[in-house]
């Protein structure tokens, strides 16, 4: 059984255009506890279909729909409440009985959101049916068709925002687990949960996984961000670079402690992943650096626009929801180099040195709306939480992502403070 319950599901008329494949880059989130549990994300793989249009394609030989991210709904009122967000969010009727400024805070939010197709309901392995969002894949390459000779070797960083990572509503026992789960939570004011770098030596990924994150000390969060914006090389920030080559790492944490150094668990994905040997994690050229600067200049300015939306509208609170940051990098078969920044070809207008918003080479987007708090009719109505946990969550976001932006803008500062 397959079926798509919503009609701007971009399937072309007549048959199935997609496969069902497993999700090739989930960094965070709920996974798979054993083999006999079906997947939480899928991948919905277009087959090339030249009749199909691609509704997001601004390229007219880009003919090759982009494939699309099933996140299965999640049982009970987290399932429930993230649906109704993005249906309400990308739905055509559901911002009924919105006043209008209350429309456009919705809208101006879209940007900062993967795009919702609606739900699709697929049996698991034992015919029992299971729900999914159709989500846009923002990890997957940008205008497909168009990049021949390039390997996507995309690098992701998946941060939880928040002061704390539990809602108003939540159980005695949910709020435990969560703030045992990084006791620098309401210091840093977000947390790693997953990351995923290509390393271009080895042309393969490190992976770190959740524990990665708890493990990193306040002092040593910059020098994680720098990894995802070094393209797994050092920017020879935060002061790590040479004395501790991967903190977060179980190495790293037993040195510190003075137990004997673990076992190195590169790419099991058990978020204990890091390079063999002292100094691990190389330094950066000077021609790298620059463009790991652009980068960090176009997050910057993407972080501090959704801060502006966040503090400009009284609609929406976000616990425990994250931004996935994603560098789409590339591997020129061709020519045998990477990494490279990845650029759609064909397109005339592009140019060279363009910085790299403008050939689609970066993202980053909010994800996880489970316990999204919203806030509907003005200030008459109630909302869910009661006004203190209103306001709470207020704090709690804004304070989270002004300190995201905050160690993003030193990391900028130092980067660009070194001597060649
Ligand atoms: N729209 C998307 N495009 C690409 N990858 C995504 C997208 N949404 C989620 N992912 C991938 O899936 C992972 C988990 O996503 P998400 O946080 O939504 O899942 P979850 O199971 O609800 O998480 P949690 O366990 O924190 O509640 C992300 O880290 C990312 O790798
Ligand atoms: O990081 P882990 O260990 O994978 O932990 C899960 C993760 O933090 C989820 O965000 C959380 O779901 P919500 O915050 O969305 O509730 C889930 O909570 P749960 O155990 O209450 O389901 C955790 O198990």
């Amino acid at each position: 059984m397959q079926s798509v319950d919503d009609p701007r599901f971009p399937a072309c008329a007549g048959g199935n255009t997609y496969d069902v494949l497993p999700m090739p880059y989930q960094v965070g989130g709920h996974k798979p506890k054993d083999a006999s549990d079906p997947p939480y994300m899928l991948r919905l793989q277009p087959r090339v279909a030249p009749h199909c249009s691609n509704p997001s394609s601004t390229s007219s030989n880009d003919a090759t729909p982009p494939p699309r991210l099933l996140k299965v709904i999640q049982a009970g009122d987290k399932g429930t409440r993230e649906t109704a967000f993005y249906h309400k969010l990308f739905g055509q009727d559901g911002m009924d009985g919105l006043k209008e400024d209350e429309i456009n805070v919705w809208r101006s939010l879209r940007p900062f959101v993967p795009c919702y197709y609606g739900v699709l309901t697929r049996s698991d392995p034992t015919g029992n049916p299971r729900r999914y969002l159709v989500l846009e894949d923002i990890s997957a390459p940008p205008n497909p068709g168009v990049n021949n000779g390039l390997s996507h070797c995309p690098t992701i960083l998946d941060i939880k925002i928040g002061l704390r990572t539990y809602a108003p509503w939540a159980t005695l026992q949910k709020q435990k687990r969560e703030r045992d789960k990084y006791i620098h939570q309401e210091a840093v004011g977000f947390r790693i949960v997953g990351m995923r770098v290509y390393d271009a030596d080895t042309k393969s990924y490190v992976v770190e996984g959740k524990e990665y994150g708890r493990n990193l000390r306040p002092e040593e969060v910059l020098f994680a961000l720098a990894r995802f914006l070094g393209r797994g090389r050092s920017l020879g920030v935060g002061g790590h670079a040479r004395n501790d080559p991967c903190p977060g790492s179980l190495r790293s944490r037993q040195a510190k402690d003075g137990r004997q150094g673990g076992e190195s668990e590169r790419q099991k994905g058990k978020g204990e992943a890091c390079p063999e040997g002292e100094g691990a994690v190389p330094e950066m050229e000077r021609g790298e650096q620059e463009g790991a600067v652009r980068r960090l200049d176009w997050f910057i300015a993407r972080v501090a626009a959704l801060l502006d939306w966040f503090q400009g509208q009284a609609c929406l609170c976000f616990w425990s929801s994250s931004l996935l940051f994603v560098d789409h990098q590339a591997w020129d078969r061709a020519w045998g180099r990477g990494p490279v920044s990845w650029e759609p070809r064909g397109q005339g207008a592009r140019k060279e040195g363009a910085p790299p918003e403008e050939k689609g080479a970066l993202d980053v987007r909010m994800i996880d709306f489970a316990h999204v708090q919203v806030r509907e009719g003005g200030d008459e109505e109630g909302v869910e939480g009661g006004e203190d946990g209103w306001e709470a969550g207020r704090k709690n976001y804004a304070q989270g992502l002004r300190s995201l932006l905050e160690h993003l803008q030193r990391l900028r500062r130092e980067a660009t403070s070194i001597d060649p």
